[in-house]
């Protein structure tokens, strides 16, 4: 990781004023692709006072909005790898920023061991915990088939590349959190009104 690089992009995004001076709240919201992170975290929006960022609705948004790195973006995410940490610490910076919000959930990231420690580099924010949604594998396949939001990653080839990546880059990132005592497992495979129950219970 190109850690100059990251350090100089933020205190150019962050124009002299750094989020880590300020009370700001950040809650992590992991799980496998099609666990429901995007659904609950909608639903935690509507009851409690959150901003919720997804690392992958904003990098879509990137490549919508024509910027340079767009081809870059839109081809790890079609082959389901992970962008590199500075592009996405950035966006996620701005948009907290931008937001007007001390209260964050920031869905699907930290992806790998990267993200996590660019997040540190840059942004220092202690998450207060993470929300990490763990649903079996044959269901989240079924619901992402089924999702028809037009993503160009929903197909059973990057599916299962994603899969992969999940298992390999993600779960660590959430067994450190783990080790720390700051992971909270929600059973995501049940209905999603009665995960949003256990969600509930979290954050009450
Ligand atoms: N508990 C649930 N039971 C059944 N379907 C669900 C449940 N939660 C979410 N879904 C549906 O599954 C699909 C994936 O959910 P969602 O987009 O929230 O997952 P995600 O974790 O954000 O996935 P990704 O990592 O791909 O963005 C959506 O079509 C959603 O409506
Ligand atoms: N920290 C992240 C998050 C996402 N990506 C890329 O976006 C894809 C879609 O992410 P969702 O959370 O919307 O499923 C993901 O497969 C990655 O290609 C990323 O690079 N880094
Ligand atoms: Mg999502």
């Amino acid at each position: 990781m190109r850690m100059g690089t990251i350090a100089d992009a933020a205190n150019k995004e962050a124009s002299g004023s750094s989020l880590a001076n300020e009370k700001v709240t950040v809650v992590f919201v992991l799980g496998g692709p099609g666990s429901g992170k995007g659904t609950q975290c909608a639903n935690i929006v509507q009851h409690f006072r959150y901003t919720h960022l997804s690392a992958g609705d904003l990098l879509r948004e990137e490549i919508k909005s024509g910027s340079g790195n767009g081809t870059m973006i839109q081809t790890m995410i079609k082959d389901g790898k992970i962008v590199p940490s500075e592009v996405t610490v950035m966006l996620l910076l701005r948009a907290m920023r931008e937001s007007g919000n001390d209260k964050f959930l920031i869905d699907g990231f930290p992806r790998n061991e990267e993200n996590r420690v660019a997040f540190e580099a840059v942004i220092n924010i202690e998450p207060a915990f993470v929300l990490y949604f763990d649903c079996p594998e044959d269901e989240m396949e079924r619901r992402l088939l089924k999702r028809n939001q037009g993503r160009e990653d929903d197909n059973i080839v990057t599916i299962r590349k994603r899969f992969k990546v999940f298992m390999e880059s993600s779960l660590p990132v959430i067994e450190y959190y783990n080790s720390k005592g700051k992971v909270c497992k929600i059973d995501a495979g049940k209905p999603a009104e009665e995960v949003f129950e256990a969600v509930k219970a979290v954050f009450a």
